[in-house]
């Protein structure tokens, strides 16, 4: 049966097209669903026409409506085509005949170029191109370009270049993929990292050793998930053509479309990735293939840290899936809105400044000398990551990955301290966050799972005593758990091993590697404040996870490093930063400003405001802006992005923070692990920028930053 498929530039002007415009699209596509292929091009209405002049017989036109053609790709193998572009009929029969359909022999993808104008170029360029040692792609074998995926035509052409500036010029011509490539291999990669960094991720099937059947266009449409989408049904394309375009709800990578929609895992499933190569848009999609087979009764739980990321989940979630009926089957909230759900209760919980308080009070009354930073951190990492319950489990216990020796007899009175404290705060009507996961999942063994499935963006910063409950959120069947996140934006030191959980992922995890959100060159940065450091896995704290192979397709400026003699001055050039984005065109909600420490938040916001900026903070719980820069901590940008984002304040007071870091004669093992999470937490904040990054500090940059080499302009 004929079908036709959406090309992401079409999907692109979308917003452009006007309503009638658009229902002409959809009876287009409709005509194409009913009818034989015979009958296609023998419609009437369909004008289904071949060009005059065409450089490609595949290119023809359609009408949508009067006075619009719209462009597809017709393969002569093959029912289903490509619907290219739009536009108003002189514009579009004129573009239609320049173009060149291909399928690329090593990716496998369907390529477009624009043929006619490359044809063009070649001969001027050729003409005034000096010696061939002296060109731009001397150094690369016509072996080694086939083998990147570079066809003869494109190789013919890219042999004329001298510099890159030329290579722009034609790069708009080119197909993207192999301009990709040439890209790479011009700015000074290796082919071997152009193979690793450009063409592996872009391959439909890495794992495949069948050669491309270069004339197969079914075969390459079906494969080529990034750029076309095949929709065949009616609500579904209504969909795409009525809300606002969004790529990555239509067009997944076949990395990230093989994870999400895999039909069912036999039990616990992973996806890893760094910053920003879509686990957050995999976790909704399998939210939607989980309830396109939901039963009746069941639900869901998507669960992430913070209110913010809840609101985008939700925001996200809505585009996803349409119907109401459905979306309402779906509880989206934060580990610890769930837990207070289960357990139902008054008692209110409390905040870090006030848990530290009261293990002083209650260190005094039990006589125990030692810190409560020292209590709060044998609570946190020995009693509840090993849900210790009693002092004869505690005096026996092995106190994995605590750096100070504890003998069995300080242990006695340490317990006595627990229990002083648990004790005080239930007199008081209070709770700590993860007491509270405690006691919802002993509620919930009782009680039996809530829910069918449990999907949990940002897992790497979930705390053992979360993970029970949410194993016990869900039946031990397939598809109870999908887990997205990444190690190395651990920033709450919260290592785990699921396995002793009860959530055994082996066979079912998957890392993503193409970053959909920052520029090549602000990433690469960003990964050299981590690079030499070990990051336990999400699921096994006893093995290492790396950022090999994760690499960007966009590519732009590179961060922008500012030191400043006084924290006056500093703010002085964040609001010259601010104002030159602003004059290059981004709305104030683009803009991201991020510190380590409130009160920098605070002096950040009131500059920019005196200045005539609007400026907001961004906190837990409250929406984002649109209208004003966001301001907030680092712990708030967690998992947010930003066109462009200042992260401020990264001088050598401020990370690593002195009041975040145990002593290492206090504890060796605590004090490396805090370290490692201000480590993460700069990287996190880098890690949100999309087109432009800006860092300042004043007087001595942070240590993490001295470490990866940066420099002030
Ligand atoms: N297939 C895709 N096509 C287009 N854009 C995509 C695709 N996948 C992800 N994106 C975009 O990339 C950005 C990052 O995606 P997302 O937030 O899901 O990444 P993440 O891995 O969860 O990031 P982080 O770990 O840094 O929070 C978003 O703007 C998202 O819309």
């Amino acid at each position: 049966m004929p079908h036709l498929a959406l090309d992401k530039a079409f999907c692109q002007q979308l917003e452009k097209l006007e309503k009638h415009v658009r229902n002409g699209v959809f009876d287009a596509w409709e005509k194409f669903e009913r009818l034989t292929l015979d009958q296609l091009f023998r419609d009437p209405g369909l004008k289904l026409e071949s060009l005059k002049g065409a450089k490609d017989r595949q290119i023809r036109t359609i009408r949508i409506t009067q006075g619009y053609r719209g462009v597809v790709l017709a393969p002569e193998t093959g029912d289903t085509f490509v619907l290219l572009r739009v536009g108003p009929h002189d514009e579009a029969t004129e573009w239609a005949a320049k173009q060149k359909a291909t399928i690329n022999a090593v990716t496998g993808a369907v390529e477009l170029r624009e043929i006619a104008t490359l044809e063009e170029l070649t001969p001027a360029y050729e003409r005034i191109a000096p010696a061939e040692e002296r060109r731009l792609f001397a150094k690369v074998s016509d072996g080694e370009m086939a083998a990147l995926g570079i066809d003869t035509t494109t190789l013919a052409q890219a042999r004329v270049l001298t510099s890159l500036e030329q290579l722009d010029v034609f790069g708009r011509f080119f197909p993207p993929d192999q301009y990709r490539v040439l890209e790479h291999l011009a700015l000074g990669a290796s082919v071997e990292q152009t193979w690793q960094e450009v063409v592996v991720p872009a391959l439909a099937d890495a794992a495949s050793q069948e050669p491309v059947d270069t004339t197969d266009y079914a075969t390459a449409i079906a494969h080529t998930r990034t750029r076309i989408a095949v929709v065949t049904d009616a609500d579904e394309l209504r969909d795409i053509l009525d809300k606002p375009f969004a790529a990555w709800r239509i067009f997944l990578h076949p990395a990230q479309h093989k994870v999400a929609y895999r039909p069912s895992y036999s039990g616990p499933a992973q996806v890893t990735g760094g910053p920003g190569t879509g686990k957050s848009v995999v976790a909704l999609h399998r939210v939607r293939h989980l309830l396109r087979h939901l039963r009746d009764g069941d639900r869901i739980l998507l669960t992430t840290f913070t209110n913010a990321l809840v609101d985008s989940l939700n925001e996200g979630l809505g585009l996803l899936v349409d119907d109401p009926d459905l979306r309402d089957r779906v509880d989206v909230m934060t580990v610890d809105a769930f837990a207070g759900r289960v357990v139902n209760t008054s008692r209110r919980p409390i905040t870090g400044y006030e848990e530290s308080a009261r293990w002083e009070r209650a260190a005094e009354a039990t006589g125990f000398t030692g810190t409560p930073q020292f209590l709060a951190q044998e609570y946190k990492h020995v009693v509840l990551t090993q849900d210790i319950r009693d002092r004869e489990e505690y005096e026996r216990c092995e106190r994995r990955g605590r750096g100070s020796a504890l003998p069995a007899s300080a242990r006695r009175l340490v317990w006595r301290t627990v229990e002083e404290f648990t004790r005080r705060l239930d007199e008081d009507g209070l709770r700590t966050y993860l007491g509270t996961c405690v006691e919802a999942a002993d509620l919930l063994a009782g009680q039996g799972p809530c829910y069918r499935h449990v999907v949990v963006d940002e897992a790497q910063d979930l705390h053992p005593a979360q993970w029970r409950m949410l194993r016990a959120a869900a039946p031990r069947r397939p598809d109870d758990l999908f887990i997205a996140g990444d190690p190395h934006q651990r920033i709450y030191d919260n290592k785990v091993s699921l396995k002793s959980l009860g959530i055994n992922i082996a066979g079912r995890s998957a890392k993503l590697r193409k970053n959909y959100r920052s520029t090549q060159e602000i990433l690469s940065w960003a990964t050299g404040i981590l690079l030499g450091r070990p990051y336990a896995e999400l699921a096994d704290s006893g093995r290492h996870d790396t950022l090999v192979g994760y690499s960007s397709a966009l590519h732009g400026s590179g961060p922008r490093l500012h030191t400043a003699q006084t924290e006056e001055a500093e703010l002085d050039a964040l609001v010259e930063q601010v104002r030159t984005w602003v004059d290059g065109g981004a709305a104030y909600g683009e803009i991201g400003i991020c510190a380590r420490f409130n009160k920098t938040c605070e002096k950040a916001r009131d500059r920019l405001v005196a200045a005539g900026v609007p400026a907001s903070r961004v906190r837990a719980g409250a929406a984002r802006t649109d209208d004003a820069v966001n301001v907030g901590t680092m712990h708030t940008f967690k998992g947010l992005e930003y066109r462009y984002t200042a992260v401020v304040g990264v001088n050598d007071r401020a990370l690593p923070n002195p009041s975040a870091i145990t002593p290492e004669e206090v504890d060796r093992l605590q004090h490396e692990a805090d370290l490692a999470a201000e480590r993460c937490l700069l990287f996190v904040a880098c890690t949100r920028a999309r087109d432009g990054l800006y860092v300042s500090w004043t007087g001595q940059p942070s240590p993490f930053l001295v470490e990866a080499g940066c420099e002030a302009e």
